[in-house]
């Protein structure tokens, strides 16, 4: 069975999409853009967008049961990859006890003109 999830704490999606999706143990969450919470604005710089994406991703985790700790696979869509370097150091703090595998995707554009999404796979571990 698929669940489909949500987490008060993000934007509202911008199309037909679930916040993320679950099947057995595993979380798909949707691409999340650098958008705030409260005033939907997209902030300015590769720093603040990449510091909005993943919070807003730890959101749709922490409220589905899992956290940046069991994320097994990202995928990073940004478009401008002179940007990547600047995305990384931001990126790697969030984690703690190795690295999750990614790819990284360079895009034309992005919804909200923003300069990134990032996607996630993780493990809900069992309570
Ligand atoms: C923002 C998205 N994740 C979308 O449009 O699919």
């Amino acid at each position: 069975m698929i669940k489909r999830l949500t987490s008060t704490h993000i934007p509202a999606p911008l199309g037909s999409y679930a916040a993320a999706t679950q099947i057995g143990s595993v979380l798909f969450t949707s691409g999340q853009l650098p958008l705030s919470p409260e005033s939907k604005a997209v902030p300015e710089g590769i720093i603040a967008q990449t510091k909005q994406v993943m919070t807003n991703l730890n959101h749709v985790l922490v409220d589905n049961g899992t956290s940046f700790d069991h994320v097994a696979k990202t995928t990073v869509y940004i478009n401008d990859l002179k940007l990547l370097a600047s995305f990384d150091q931001v990126y790697r703090t969030y984690f703690h006890d190795g690295y999750p595998a990614r790819t990284a995707v360079l895009v034309s554009e992005l919804p909200a003109q923003a300069l990134l999404e990032v996607d996630m796979v993780a493990e809900v571990p069992e309570d």
